[in-house]
């Protein structure tokens, strides 16, 4: 067959002979990710193993990795904007919202877990639940949504429950972009600025005016204007995985009570009504369209 490869031929790739095979005294992949400790994490609690339990563990396992890596970013991020380093503290950003998406993705995943199935092992769960999950709770206080009543949750890992308070008593990612503004010569409020930030941050009139001023002048305020639609991807791609999350739990438990004690759907379908920046939503509403 001529033009083609040897390769193709024999469809069989050769080993080259330079390829690298002791690994007795070096580096190899495994060893330098850790690859026996993380595979060997994987322990199903149910008896005879169910075998969805692996996917249900696999599926939390990949979660919470990449809420590390978010929740990496989104503090350099805040470092950043701090620093008034806007264009990296983006770039932080940029990476966020495609681990979002990875992250909203995955539960196409757990969909193929029936309801049937989860019922053979959920009772094996005792009370464990994700709303125990302190890296998803650090990802949203770093966002804003804060709330010191999900501290006592963490109160038997000291470790966890100290990050979140750290947390809880620092500036969000929004907190800073707002001072970013003000250092910018923006008039952001003064009780924005010296608001008490352990709380979530609540709806001001004054900050949708200075946004709109923004927002209907883009190309005289660019930086800005794309920095606030940043921030309105992250919130979105963060909405869509509570969503993702609240259609899955429908699907599988109903309308059956948490294992984390909450009344189920209901509970999570609340989360869909917060906001972390709710004048960069309200803004939308303000912008004037011009007469014909
Ligand atoms: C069949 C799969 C799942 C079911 C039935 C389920 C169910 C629930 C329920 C009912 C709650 C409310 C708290 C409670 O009472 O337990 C909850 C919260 C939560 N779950 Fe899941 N979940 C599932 C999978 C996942 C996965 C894969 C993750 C990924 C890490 C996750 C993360 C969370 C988080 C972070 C919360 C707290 C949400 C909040 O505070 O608004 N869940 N889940
Ligand atoms: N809350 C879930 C249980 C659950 O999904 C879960 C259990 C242990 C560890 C993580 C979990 N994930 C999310 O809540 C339920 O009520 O079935």
């Amino acid at each position: 067959m001529t033009g083609v490869s040897e390769t193709s031929r024999r469809n069989t790739r050769d080993i080259e002979s330079g390829i690298h095979t002791d690994f007795s005294r070096e580096m190899s992949y495994g060893s330098y990710l850790a690859l026996d400790e993380l595979l060997s994490a994987q322990h199903p609690v149910s008896d005879p193993e169910h075998h969805d339990e692996l996917l249900f563990i696999i599926q939390h396992q990949t979660s919470e990795l990449w809420l590390k890596l978010v929740l990496h970013e989104l503090r350099s991020a805040a470092d950043l904007l701090a620093q008034d380093e806007m264009r990296i503290a983006l770039k932080r950003i940029a990476r966020v919202k495609h681990i979002q998406r990875t992250l909203t993705d995955q539960w196409f995943v757990l969909a193929t877990l029936t309801p049937t199935e989860y019922s053979q092992f959920r009772h094996y769960l005792g009370h464990a639940s994700g709303f125990q999950s302190w890296q998803y709770r650090a990802v949203e206080f770093m966002l804003g949504n804060k709330h010191r009543g999900m501290l006592r949750v963490h109160e038997a890992d000291p470790a966890a429950h100290a990050l979140l308070e750290e947390l809880l008593e620092a500036p969000s990612i929004y907190d800073e972009f707002l001072r970013y503004l003000a250092r910018r010569g923006y008039a952001v409020p003064q009780e924005i600025l010296e608001r008490d930030v352990s709380v979530a941050h609540v709806p001001n009139e004054e900050l949708v005016r200075v946004l709109t001023g923004i927002y209907e002048d883009a190309e005289q305020h660019w930086d800005v204007y794309e920095a606030c639609e940043e921030l309105v991807d992250l919130e979105d791609n963060f909405q869509l995985w509570r969503f993702r999350h609240l259609k899955t739990v429908q699907r599988v438990i109903g309308m059956k009570t948490g294992t984390g004690g909450s009344s189920g759907v209901g509970f999570l379908q609340r989360a869909l009504e917060l906001t972390f920046f709710p004048e960069l939503f309200s803004v939308r509403t303000s912008i004037r369209e011009p007469r014909n």
